[in-house]
């Protein structure tokens, strides 16, 4: 493989090891492809503000990895408002087990992820050009999904009244949030509470990063 995250791919493996994971070279090699795609169509889709191939690592890829091993026990996931697909082409490469639906109403982001799937033979990865608030969840593979996960869509209270009616009984919303954001917390509608709050710790980042978990009450 060559391009421009090439010279970062040793940063990638060190920053999976660093998060405790354990891939295969061919999910890295994936995780590199999907990076460079990123790259490649970000003037052309307006993806991301993020234009280096070393921060396209750590604020993209590691970030996005970060959260997995809070989801172990999720089998079916959204990604709601997913932008160029993050976090949800990122889960699914490493969980080929795992059933991801990403919605994003923007038509160019959907149709990049779109483009992403086919080029990285994501069997197990669709997109929904929607908006959230419009998605039944029997419009979901698998119909409605345990975990409905966001990062960077909204505040907490308009994450779950938006995306609230797609959880499973038993399930949850994941909110991956920067620094803690308490008062969020307490401006969440009724009928649903902080189950937890993950401090987690991404590699080369150098900023907080917590992972919120939101069930019904
Ligand atoms: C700041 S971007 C974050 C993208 C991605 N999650 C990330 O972390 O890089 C927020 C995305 O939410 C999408 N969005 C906003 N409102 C939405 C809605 N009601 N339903 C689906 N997507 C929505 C926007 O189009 C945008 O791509």
């Amino acid at each position: 493989m060559s391009g421009r995250l090439q010279p970062y791919a040793t940063q990638l493996a060190d920053g999976i090891a660093a998060l405790g994971l354990a891939l295969p070279q061919e999910t890295i090699d994936r995780l590199l492809a999907f990076g460079e795609l990123l790259l490649k169509w970000n003037k052309v889709y307006n993806l991301t503000a993020i234009r280096s191939p070393q921060e396209l690592i750590t604020h993209h890829l590691l970030d996005s990895l970060a959260v997995l091993p809070q989801l172990a026990a999720v089998n079916r996931l959204a990604d709601i408002g997913s932008g160029g697909g993050l976090p949800g082409v990122v889960l699914a490469i490493v969980r080929p087990g795992l059933v991801v639906s990403s919605i994003e109403t923007v038509g160019k982001k959907a149709s990049f992820q779109q483009q992403a799937k086919i080029e990285l033979g994501l069997g197990n990865f669709t997109v929904l050009n929607k908006r959230v608030e419009q998605v039944l969840p029997d419009a979901l593979p698998g119909g409605a999904p345990e975990g409905v996960i966001s990062r960077a869509f909204s505040s907490l209270a308009d994450f779950v009244t938006l995306s609230g009616h797609l959880v499973a009984e038993g399930g949850a919303l994941y909110a991956m949030k920067g620094v803690d954001p308490v008062d969020e917390v307490a401006a969440l509608p009724a009928g649903w509470v902080l189950a937890g709050t993950h401090a987690l710790t991404v590699p080369g980042l150098g900023a907080e990063r917590h992972l919120l978990v939101i069930r019904r009450a």
